[in-house]
Parts: structure tokens; sequence; C-alpha cells
């Protein structure tokens, strides 16, 4: 049943964890909102200039009633109270299913008093979008803080076609099967109409798992990119689930890195750093999935060994703080300190240590500067649903300078096999990668960052939402 207050609603609702909004408060106290220029506001720019748009999602902070408003999307906030977020956000969402879902590489941690907190602010996002809709709206929910949300909408709002997008790795039937509310999670993602993974295998691992786990009937063929989707009968309701791999604003990236202002700034860093042979670049939240730990401990082994040489070699390592209140991130942040603190202590100098690491979040003009600067992008995740950092750094080569060193555990590593892959797991392998993309000619870098860019220039971010919500909308 539609809520009393509603209003007329949007043809369009984007339901988020968070909003895609900053506030700016002025030495006065003037509150004021602009767009947070994330990844999915970009995708979704062109849909929302196309037609009214609403967005429901929390604003980021505790305890406020913030009510933001920003050109041209309708702003829905969710709020949230401080032990909400600690045990729906940091609790079920960071320390439950993130692990979980990557691959149990932190042990998750399970909750009954989570669990619950989970269910309540889910409804919470339901009811909201429901207010938010209009009367056949197309609405799209995002990502596993959300699971529940697409079962409790369908039961609000039946008129609505909803769709569900997983940013992260569906897990194997094996870890899946550990979670105690597995049945519950599964019923609330079948409340949409289309279900998207970044991978085939991931729509794949969903299907055999909801086989096995609802006794669904569950389509057997392969499920394509983009293609060939597969399907689950839910009570003669068609469920598809499909396969879309994110990417981001190709042509705005690339034309804001070839930019004099950022071209400019990327000589300066490189300058700044001591004009090093080789210019090593890492960019990530500072988050146990992204192998921080992985790539400057290879460095110590490539260092030790002499095969590179710290005299003239950087590492940059640009590490945006994360879930700093989660137990976990806690104990990699003091992991990472220290193992960068001994290498630069063990092999740097005074005034040239080898690593130079920032526990800051970076603006987006200095990333894309950084991304030119840099000889070697280091990707070296233990896990990742995609990694955009990577299709970045590859749009910012247009010089076709610059090499991948790309971890084969994340989802880019399925559309770029022209990097320099590596597993993770494996420390030969990644030295020899890493030294590879260090020390190749420059003929074989160029050819493959050639096919790189090929790649992620024609799938870009807008591929992304078209395909989606085409699919979604069934046209
Ligand atoms: O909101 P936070 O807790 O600060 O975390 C930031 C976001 O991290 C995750 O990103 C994922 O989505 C990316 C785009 O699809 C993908 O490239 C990456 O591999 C994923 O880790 C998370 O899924 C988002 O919900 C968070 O907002
Ligand atoms: C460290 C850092 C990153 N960014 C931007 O954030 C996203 C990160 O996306 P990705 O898919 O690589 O991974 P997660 O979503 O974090 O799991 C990317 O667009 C970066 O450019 C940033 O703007 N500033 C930073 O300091």
């Amino acid at each position: 049943m539609r809520p009393a207050t509603s209003p007329a609603g949007s043809d369009f609702v984007v339901v988020a964890n968070r909003l895609p909004v900053n506030k700016q408060v002025t030495a006065d106290g003037t509150v004021s909102w602009t767009r947070a220029p994330g990844g999915l506001v970009t995708a979704l720019a062109p849909v929302f200039d196309s037609q009214p748009g609403a967005w429901v999602g929390w604003t980021g902070q505790p305890d406020t009633t913030d009510d933001p408003h920003v050109d041209g999307i309708d702003i829905h906030a969710v709020p949230l109270s401080s032990a909400e977020v600690e045990d729906y956000y940091e609790g079920f969402a960071n320390s439950t299913l993130w692990p979980l879902y990557h691959d149990v590489l932190v042990k998750p941690v399970y909750r009954a008093d989570w669990w619950d907190t989970y269910v309540t602010v889910n409804r919470r996002f339901a009811e909201a979008a429901s207010a938010a809709a209009a009367e056949g709206a197309t609405v799209w929910v995002q990502d596993y803080q959300l699971q529940l949300v697409p079962a409790m909408l369908r039961e609000l709002r039946p008129d609505l076609k909803i769709g569900f997008f997983l940013h992260i790795p569906w897990p194997p039937l094996e870890l899946f099967n550990q979670l105690p509310w597995r049945r519950e999670i599964l019923d609330g993602l079948l409340g949409a109409d289309l279900i998207g993974f970044h991978l085939p295998g991931g729509a794949q691992n969903f299907l055999a798992l909801t086989a096995r786990l609802t006794g669904r009937p569950v389509s057997s063929a392969p499920v394509g990119v983009r293609t060939d989707f597969g399907t689950v009968d839910v009570d003669g309701r068609t469920v598809q689930v499909g396969s879309f791999p994110i990417s981001i604003d190709s042509a705005g990236v690339a034309a804001q890195a070839d930019s004099q202002a950022v071209r400019e700034r990327a000589v300066e860093i490189r300058e700044s750093l001591g004009n090093p042979k080789t210019l090593l670049l890492g960019v990530d939240r500072l988050d146990y999935t992204k192998g921080i730990d992985v790539r400057v401990e290879s460095l110590e082994r490539l260092f030790a060994s002499g095969r590179l040489d710290p005299a003239d070699t950087v590492l940059v390592q640009l590490a945006s703080p994360s879930r700093e209140n989660v137990d976990s991130y806690v104990a990699l942040r003091d992991k990472v300190e220290r193992t960068v603190a001994h290498i630069n202590g063990t092999y740097g100098t005074v005034d040239a240590p080898p690593i130079r690491y920032l526990l800051q979040p970076v603006p987006r003009a200095e990333l894309l500067a950084y991304f030119v600067a840099a000889d070697v992008a280091l990707v070296t995740p233990l896990r990742d649903g995609m990694n955009l950092v990577t299709k970045e750094y590859i749009a910012c080569r247009s010089d076709l300078g610059g090499a991948l060193v790309l971890s084969e555990f994340t989802g880019a590593a399925m559309e770029l096999e022209a990097a320099y892959l590596m597993n993770p797991y494996d420390e030969a392998a990644t030295d020899d990668a890493v030294l590879a993309a260090v020390t190749d000619d420059d003929a074989e870098r160029r050819r493959r960052m050639g096919i790189l860019r090929d790649q992620v220039m024609h799938n870009d971010v807008d591929q992304w939402a078209r395909s989606f919500l085409d699919t979604l909308t069934g046209k």
C-alpha cells in the first residue's frame, strides 16, 4: 500500500546506502549541498537529465535530520542513529557481509542483533523508496547494504519495476552457506525484476545457490556479459539475472587528464619526488581486500634481492581512510604502516624514503595527476568486485605510457587481460609481474596499454547504466 504522505513521486528512483551529496558549512554556519561527483551519479546523470529522478540514501552522518537539496535530483535522506550505524553499517554490512562476500579474508561476525538492525534499516529504505516513487516507476537498488529492499519494496509497491545491482563479488555456495540468514537474503533479492552482478561468474553462482537453497526453478544456460540472462521463477514471476561490468566516464576522465593543469601537476609530482627512474602508484581505500600489503611486501622482496634499486624507485601509496571503527580496518592500518616504516627505515635515506604513504582522501584532479605521472600502477587486491581505479588509470594514459599490474582477483581482470596480471597469493609471480611492468621495453608496454585503452574507452559507465536499465524496463 502506498503511504498516505506520498507525493506524486519520481519515475526513476535510485536507492543506495549513501546519498550523492557533499555538505558545506560556511564560517557563519550557513549550510549548502553540492552533488558529490561519484561514479554512480556520473553514470546516472543522463537518466536524471531526461526525466525527474529521486535518490534515497543516508547522508553519511549519524543522528542528523539533515534534508539536503541539490539541483536535478530529488534527494530523500534516510536518517540513521549512531546505534544503527554501528549495527547496520559497521556491523552487519561491513563486519558480516563484506568479509563473507570477499572470500572470508577476515572472519565474518554473525550477530543476531546486527541482523535485526539490518532488517529495520532496510525497511526504512524501502519505505522511503516507496514514498519517492511515482506509479509504475523504475527503482534501482544498489549494493550489499540493501539486499532486503527489493522484496520489502515489492510488498509495498507491486506496481514498480525493481532492479538490484551488487557492486561487490557474489560468494560461492560454500561461503554463502555460512550466513545464518542466507534464505532471507535470497528472498530479499528475489523481490527484484532484474538482479545484476559485475561478472557472469557471480550471476551463475547466484543462480546455483538460489536453486539449491530455495528449490525454485532456475535457468541453466551460461550467462553472458550484458546478454544471455539467467532466470528464476518466483511463483510465476520471472526474475532476470545478468552480468553488467561497471565502468567509468572514460571520455570525461581522459579529457580531464589531458588538460594542461593536470599534465603540469604530473610533472610537478615527479619533480617533488626527485624525478625517480620508476614511479609506482597505489590508490585505494584502506581496506584489507585491496592488497596494499601484497604490493609493499613485494617491493621489499624486490629491494632485498637487488632486482629493484630503492635509490631510483618510489612507490606512492594513496590510502583513503575507510570504516575506521571496524576492528579489521584498524588492524590493517597498523600492519601497512609498520611495513611501510620498516621498508623506509631499511632501504631509504632520511631525505629519500622509497615509499610515500598518504592516509587521506585525495581530490579527483590531484588523483588524475598521479595517474598521469606514474610509470606503473599496482592494483593488487586479494578480492575486488571491479576496481574503478584500474580503469581510471588506463583512461588517463592517452600517451600510451604507463603499465598496469593487475590482480586476477579483481572484476576488472576479466576485461583487461593485456595488463600484467598476477596472483596476489603467489609471491614469486607477484614479484615477476611487478618487475616485468617496470623493465619491459617501451614497445611492449605501449602495446599492452593500447589494448587496455581500447577496452576502457569503448566500455564506459553510460553503457553500464543503459544496458542495465534497458534490460530492466524491457527496451
Ligand atoms: O561507502 P563506503 O563504506 O565508504 O565504501 C565505498 C564503496 O565501496 C564499495 O565499492 C564497490 O563498488 C565499486 C563500483 O562498482 C567496485 O569497483 C568495487 O570493486 C567495490 O568494492 C561498495 O560496494 C560501495 O557500496 C561503497 O559505497
Ligand atoms: C583512494 C581514493 C579513491 N578515490 C576514488 O574512489 C573510487 C574507488 O573505486 P574502486 O572501485 O576502485 O574501489 P572501492 O569502491 O573503494 O572499493 C575511484 O573512483 C577513485 O578514483 C578518490 O576519489 N580519492 C581517493 O583518495
